[in-house]
């Protein structure tokens, strides 16, 4: 198989599909893999090393698109990468269609299998989306920190407090890996910390892994409400795996949040659990200012850190896309059922169903959607 590596090109995304490791895992498997010249220099890997491994560069992104039976990317095709779709191209990337509605529509008018890192799933777990959001969760709550500096647009608190003065107030809506994440820097921080989620299960977990360090509540909106409006610092980290994010924060609460407080709202990527989290911002321009509340809503965040972020992805990616390339994409499919959950568009249908429904789509099995397409050659 050929398998196709693009630079990404959404703002400030410094991330790449592959390292030379990995390159190495394919051409030892037999295959060939082509990267687009400096797709990996944001994360430290030169064209060299690519080519040591034995990868070919190529000078530009069409080829890469148009030459490869399997591209892998980082983040979502962006609207000029559209033209590349077409049928029967395997597409293994982020693609939180639920909050992309034009990306989702050409991927299924075009017949691409698009197979999306974030719910590929084992048992309970994410493990695609594990390590993105153990970064994102930790910069979430040092992101946070730093907007809620006076010259950064914030009220002015230090959320460790000195002797004398009181911590500043840290509330995780959400507590799984982001939240989790963000709990442990916060504490870090010498921040109040509360963690609020659904899952009584989930909640105890975190009171063994937390102790007293934090204070745990069930969410609800009574609840919701009172810690927002006394919280410094919200962080949104909810997940329905494949849905468009609840909005459990509402306009009401934010107006109701001290001015300078923040909301890094993580889970914007599926479109956020925050009413006035109402556009993705980018790293260039991070936050916007609502009710008086700095706002950061950043789609990409591990993008800031990709050194780090390019080597935990893809110590995770790979192993699944090796099974691709190996087997082809129906038997890895059909033989892997985590990797089954992550096909999200396949032969012109949507394959998941939480997307389908968000999207007012017809939900169609894989298997289903496969079979047509089997019939159909
Ligand atoms: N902006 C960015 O750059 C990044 C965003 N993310 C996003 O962060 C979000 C969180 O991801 P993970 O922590 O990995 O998910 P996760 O599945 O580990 O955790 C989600 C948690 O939300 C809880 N939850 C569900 N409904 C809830 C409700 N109504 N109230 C309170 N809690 C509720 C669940 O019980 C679970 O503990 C996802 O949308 C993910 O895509 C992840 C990485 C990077
Ligand atoms: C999970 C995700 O969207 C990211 O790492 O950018």
């Amino acid at each position: 198989m050929i398998i196709g590596v693009p630079k990404e090109i959404k703002n400030n995304e410094n991330r790449v599909a592959i390292t030379p490791a990995g390159v190495m895992s394919f051409v030892n498997a037999g295959h060939k893999v082509i990267i687009e010249k400096d797709a990996g220099i944001g994360s430290g890997f030169t064209n060299e090393d690519y080519m040591n491994a034995g990868a070919q560069i190529i000078d530009n992104a069409a080829d890469v698109w148009m030459q490869a039976d399997m591209v892998m990317k980082v983040k979502e095709p962006l609207a000029s990468e559209y033209k590349y779709f077409r049928p029967g191209l395997i597409l293994f990337t982020y693609l939180h269609l639920a909050a992309e509605p034009e990306l989702a529509r050409e991927l299924k008018e075009k017949g691409v299998i698009a197979i999306a890192y974030e719910t590929v799933q084992v048992g309970r777990s994410l493990p695609l989306l594990t390590p993105m959001s153990e970064v994102a969760g930790r910069m979430a709550a040092q992101i946070g920190a730093q907007f809620l500096e006076k010259p950064k647009g914030g009220k002015g608190i230090l959320l460790a407090g000195v002797p004398g003065v009181s911590r500043g107030k840290v509330t995780i809506i959400g507590g799984g890996v982001v939240g989790t994440n963000a709990a442990k820097v916060a504490i870090g921080l010498g921040a109040d910390v509360t963690i609020i989620d659904l899952s009584a299960d989930r909640l105890r977990e975190l009171d063994d892994i937390f102790g007293n360090q934090i204070n745990t509540l069930m969410s609800n909106p009574m609840n919701i409400a009172q810690a927002v409006a006394e919280s410094d610092l919200v962080i949104g980290a909810v997940l329905i795996p494949g849905a468009k994010a609840p909005k459990l924060v509402t306009e009401e609460m934010v107006k109701a949040m001290k001015p300078g407080s923040v909301i890094v709202d993580v889970a914007i990527d599926q479109g956020g659990i925050v009413e006035t989290s109402d556009h993705v911002t980018t790293h260039d321009n991070p936050t916007y200012v609502k009710h008086g509340v700095v706002h950061y809503a950043v789609a990409n965040m591990p993008g800031a850190v990709p050194r780090t972020s390019t080597i935990a992805l893809t110590n995770v990616t790979i192993p699944y896309a090796l099974q691709i390339a190996n087997k082809g994409v129906h038997k890895a499919i059909m033989e892997n059922p985590a990797l089954k959950l992550g096909v999200n568009v396949a032969n012109g249908e949507i394959t998941y169903e939480a997307v389908a429904r968000d999207l007012g789509y017809e939900y169609v099995p894989v298997e289903t959607a496969l079979e047509k397409e089997l019939a159909t050659n």
